[in-house]
C-alpha cells in the first residue's frame, strides 16, 4: 500500500461498487501466482505501479496482459476471487460489486461459463464462510473484442442473471478506452438493458469520445465508470452533463487510477471536485486496487485530504454510495440499518 490509512476510514462501512477482479489482485496473491508458475519469469514489479509512479494507459493495460498470464486456471480464479473479497471485507468494505471479463483458455479448459461459474463460486464459498460483506457480479465486456463477442457475453450473463439467485446483476463495459467505438456495441447494450440487466458504462475515460458518450447516454446506463471527460471545462459539453445530472445517473470516482493512469493531472484537479460540489451522486472506488497498490479506505482518505471533507461529510458520501448499488431494495434497507448500526463505533 502506498499510504498509512487512519483508522476513521478502515472502520468507515463502505460499498465498492469499480473493482475489475483482476485488476484487485493484491501483492501476496501474486506472489502465490508467481510460485505456482515460476516458468512465466514475471517478477511483481510487472504487477503493481507504487507510489509516485505513473505510467501511460496503454502501460496500464500491459500490466493487466502479464496478470492474464498468471491467472489462467479455474483454479486460479478462484483463488483470486477468495482473496480480493477477503480483503475488501478486511478493509470495511461491506457491499462490493465485482466485475470481471469471463476468459477462455484453451490450454487449462478454462471457458467463459466455467470463467463465471468460478467467480459465483467465490462469492458463495466466502459466504458461507461468513465473510462480512455482500457480493455481487458485474460480467464485464471488453470493447476490444468487438460486438459478437460482446452480444455472446449478454448472453451468457443473461443466463447467469437468472440462476445465479440475485448474484449476477449486470454487465459492465470496460477495456482499451482507445479501442473501438461504442456505437458497435450499442445493440449487445440494448439487449442486455432490455432484458433486466443494469449497466455500468465506462465513458469518456480519455478525451475527446464526446460522440460515443453522448450516444451511450442514451441507453441510458445505471452508473457511469470515470466519466473524467465529460464536463465542458475538459473538453465535453453541458449538453452530456445535463443528461447525465437528469437522468441521476451517479458515477463512479476512481481517485488514484486516473491520476497513476495519467488521465488527470493531480488528485486536486480530480474531477470528483466538479460532480461532488454539484451534489451528483458519487461514488468513490478503487478501480484496481492491485494495480493501482491502493485500497478502498486509502481513496476515502485520499478524498478527504484534497478536498477539505469532514468526517460528515465522509459518512455521507459512504451512506449515499447504497443509493447508487444494483442489489435490490430490500438489501440497501439492510444496508443503511448496518450503517446506522455502525455509526457510533466509528465516531468514537
Ligand atoms: C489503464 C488504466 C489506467 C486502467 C484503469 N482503467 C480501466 N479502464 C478500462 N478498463 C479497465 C480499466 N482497469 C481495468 N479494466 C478492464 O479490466 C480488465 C482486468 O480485469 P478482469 O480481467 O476483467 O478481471 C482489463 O483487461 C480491462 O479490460
Ligand atoms: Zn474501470
Amino acid at each position: 500500500m502506498d499510504n498509512e490509512v487512519d483508522v476513521f476510514y478502515q472502520e468507515l462501512p463502505k460499498v465498492e461498487l469499480h473493482a475489475h477482479l483482476n485488476g484487485s489482485v493484491s501483492s501476496q496473491t501474486i506472489e502465490k501466482l508467481i510460485s505456482r508458475k515460476p516458468h512465466l519469469n514475471i517478477e511483481h514489479g510487472m504487477t503493481a505501479i507504487g507510489k509516485g509512479q505513473r505510467r501511460t494507459l496503454d502501460e496500464c493495460f500491459q500490466v493487466f496482459k502479464v496478470i492474464h498470464q498468471l491467472v489462467d486456471t479455474e483454479e486460479d480464479i478462484l483463488m483470486v476471487a477468495i482473496d480480493v473479497i477477503k480483503e475488501f471485507a478486511a478493509d470495511g468494505v461491506k457491499y462490493l460489486e465485482l466485475r470481471s471479463t469471463p476468459r477462455e483458455e484453451k490450454t487449462t479448459g478454462l471457458t467463459k461459463r466455467s470463467y463465471i461459474e468460478t467467480v459465483i463460486k467465490a462469492i458463495q464459498q466466502c459466504r458461507s464462510e461468513g465473510v462480512d460483506i455482500d457480493v455481487r457480479f458485474l460480467v464485464a465486456i471488453d470493447r476490444r473484442n468487438g460486438p459478437e463477442v460482446a452480444m455472446e457475453t449478454v448472453k451468457l450473463a443473461e443466463e447467469f442473471m437468472l440462476s445465479s439467485d440475485g448474484l449476477v446483476l449486470g454487465l459492465d463495459l470496460s477495456g482499451d478506452p482507445t479501442v473501438g467505438h461504442g456505437r458497435d456495441l450499442l445493440p449487445a447494450l440494448q439487449r442486455a438493458k432490455n432484458c433486466g440487466l443494469k449497466l455500468s458504462l465506462h465513458l469518456s475515460e480519455v478525451p475527446s469520445q464526446l460522440e460515443e458518450s453522448e450516444l451511450l447516454l442514451n441507453l441510458p446506463p445505471d452508473r457511469i465508470g470515470h466519466g473524467t471527460f465529460l464536463h465542458p471545462e475538459v473538453g465535453g459539453s453541458q449538453s452530456v452533463v445535463d443528461k447525465v445530472v437528469e437522468n441521476k445517473i451517479p458515477l463512479e470516482l476512481c481517485l488514484t487510477s486516473n491520476v497513476k493512469g495519467q488521465t488527470v493531472p493531480c488528485y486536486s484537479k480530480h474531477h470528483f471536485k466538479y460532480w461532488y460540489q454539484m451534489g451528483h451522486p458519487s461514488v468513490i472506488c478503487t478501480d484496481d486496487k492491485g494495480v493501482f497498490s491502493t485500497d478502498l479506505s486509502q481513496e476515502y482518505q485520499l478524498a478527504a485530504s484534497t478536498f477539505g471533507l469532514s468526517r460528515e461529510d465522509v459518512w455521507k458520501i459512504s451512506q449515499q454510495a447504497i443509493d447508487c448499488i444494483f442489489a435490490p431494495d430490500n438489501v440497501k434497507q439492510q444496508l443503511k440499518q448496518k450503517w446506522i448500526d455502525l455509526q457510533p463505533q466509528v465516531f468514537k
